[in-house]
């Protein structure tokens, strides 16, 4: 598997136990590029995002931020101190507030003399539907505009890229710089559970909209072999 190839995949993360995360990362670092974790980072801290980078991947911190910006702008030097590649940011807290992590995260990494993770907006939630949108979040208009209005708004704000579900991608990427980065979650083999996503797709159709990377979870790692499961993924990625 090259480099480029395992490059187009990440694994969540999505346990707090320590010994599976390494495991895991052991396990499956020959096939996938990225490894995601948020709730395990909080557990275990900074150590263990160490302990991943070691094992010579790239690490995806998902902490979705939404903070005013002078703390946010805290978070921009912190996450580049750490060495993470990729970072999620909230866009509802606005331009203020993701140029502020973009601007920390660029002043830290010139100062170190390092390069800075991606920041991602991510536009709506996989888990969000029509009917979240407009009567639990009261937000007015179609999932479709919400999205396309917030990944506006961080190709504004100077982020590197946002995270939709997969159909979303191609409807929108026309309006946004040509070296933005695409993260689509909720993507699953054919015939494979939705879990708790309501906007879901096919790996295959994540490629084909112009997914740049794709977030596994349960399917590979709650799966009986999950090596197995991981090229079952990355043969429709790369096919
Ligand atoms: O809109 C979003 C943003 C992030 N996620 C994350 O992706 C993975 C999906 O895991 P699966 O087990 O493949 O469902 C998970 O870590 C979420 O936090 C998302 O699903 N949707």
């Amino acid at each position: 598997m090259s480099i480029e190839e395992r490059e187009r995949l990440c694994l969540a993360l999505d346990t707090l136990d320590r010994d599976e995360i390494l495991g895991t990362v052991d396990e499956l670092k020959d096939l996938v590029g990225y490894f995601k974790i948020h709730a395990g980072f909080t557990l275990h801290g900074p150590g263990l995002v160490r302990d991943i980078l070691a094992r010579d991947v790239k690490v995806f911190l998902d902490l979705k931020l939404y903070d005013i910006p002078n703390t946010l702008a805290h978070y921009g030097e912190a996450v580049t101190r750490l060495g993470v590649h990729l970072v999620t940011i909230d866009p509802s807290g606005g331009l203020a507030m993701m140029r502020s992590v973009a601007e920390a995260a660029a002043r830290t990494a010139a100062e170190l003399g390092t390069g800075r993770p991606k920041l991602l907006g991510v536009t709506l939630l996989t888990s969000v539907d029509q009917h979240v949108l407009n009567n639990e979040m009261n937000i007015a208009g179609t999932v479709e505009d919400e999205v396309r209005r917030r990944a506006l708004l961080a190709a504004e704000a100077g982020l590197d890229g946002i995270v939709c579900a997969p159909a979303e991608t191609r409807a929108i990427r026309h309006e946004l710089p040509a070296d933005f980065f695409y993260v689509t979650p909720g993507t699953r083999s054919a015939g494979h559970s939705n879990h708790d996503h309501k906007r879901i797709g096919t790996h295959a159709e994540a490629v084909a909209g112009g997914a740049s990377l794709l977030v596994v979870g349960r399917e590979i790692r709650q799966a009986a072999d999950r090596r197995k499961a991981a090229l079952k993924v990355l043969d429709q990625i790369i096919r």
